[in-house]
């Protein structure tokens, strides 16, 4: 029997280029199983397209990713993403929504039974028992998203794509989905891959913080985050952290040439 991989996803070499624009180049990771990782970085730095590449959404110009052991060359059924917008169908209710995508053609086939088993803890372990007849109109945006990661779960990831997803959300919402988030995805055993540009946000909910930045962009730090959870309570190691991850962020800014006099 082969040992299971140490490495849920692995990437070398990566580089992407929208027409002659470099996004990202030389970026090599690994996402380790049940590891939430955060990619941090400045607002169009390439943690999007990143995000998308090792997603398999993006073919890249460049370099291999491979998903347990896999080369990969489109989203793997094992794998879910959300992003900042829950689009959920406002035709089907939240159940129908939760449920949607479970058919694919490049899903495993599963029981009528089992699909719904699935959708039904998935909805409890969000706070959504009870909401199941619901129109996606009826939802605060928080509700919302809650359905989002209620549909990715459905799908038992083994690696969970999240793009931005509670940078919508009021700061009291916010807070409570990160916490949920992190519940969830240790209940299920899942990785997270988590975009944000919210360095406290990172400090909360990441095993690991990767700081993107550079043009093109590049992998240029990264943090184990130690800090025992909840991490609310252990405020001056999380200030600590979150001056030193600022100071880089900050030296990522690409400065403008001066004029030579
Ligand atoms: N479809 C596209 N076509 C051309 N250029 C694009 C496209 N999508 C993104 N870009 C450019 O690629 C670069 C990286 O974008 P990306 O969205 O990956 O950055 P980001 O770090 O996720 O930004 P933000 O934090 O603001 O979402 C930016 O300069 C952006 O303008």
């Amino acid at each position: 029997m082969n040992a299971p991989a140490e490495h849920l996803l692995a990437a070398r070499g990566l580089a992407f280029h929208y027409g002659a624009q470099p996004v990202f180049a030389g970026v090599a990771l690994a996402i380790r199983r049940r590891e939430i990782v955060a990619l941090l970085g400045s607002s169009g730095c390439g943690k999007s397209t990143l995000l998308r590449a090792l997603a398999g959404l993006e073919s890249p110009a460049a370099g291999q990713v491979s998903f347990l052991d896999q080369a990969l060359a489109s989203p793997h059924p094992r794998s879910a993403l959300i992003f900042q917008q829950a689009s959920l169908l406002p035709w089907l209710t939240v159940e129908a929504n939760a449920a949607f995508g479970l058919d694919f053609r490049h899903q495993p086939a599963i029981a009528a039974a089992t699909r719904r088993e699935r959708v039904r803890e998935a909805l409890a372990a969000v706070g959504l028992a009870g909401r199941e007849s619901a129109w996606p109109a009826e939802l605060s945006g928080g509700q919302a998203q809650r359905v989002a990661l209620a549909r990715a779960l459905a799908r038992e990831p083994e690696l969970l794509f999240a793009d931005e997803p509670f940078s919508a959300l009021d700061a009291i919402t916010r807070a409570e989905m990160q916490n949920l988030l992190v519940e969830v995805v240790h209940r299920w055993h899942a990785a997270v891959l988590l975009v944000t540009h919210d360095i406290d946000e990172a400090i909360l909910v990441a095993d690991r913080i990767l700081l993107m930045g550079g043009r093109p962009g590049t992998l240029l730090a990264e943090w184990t985050v130690d800090i025992p959870r909840p991490r609310e309570d252990h405020p001056g190691a999380v200030t600590a952290l979150r001056l030193d991850i600022l100071s880089a962020l900050r030296d990522t800014f690409v400065q403008p040439t001066a004029d030579v006099a």
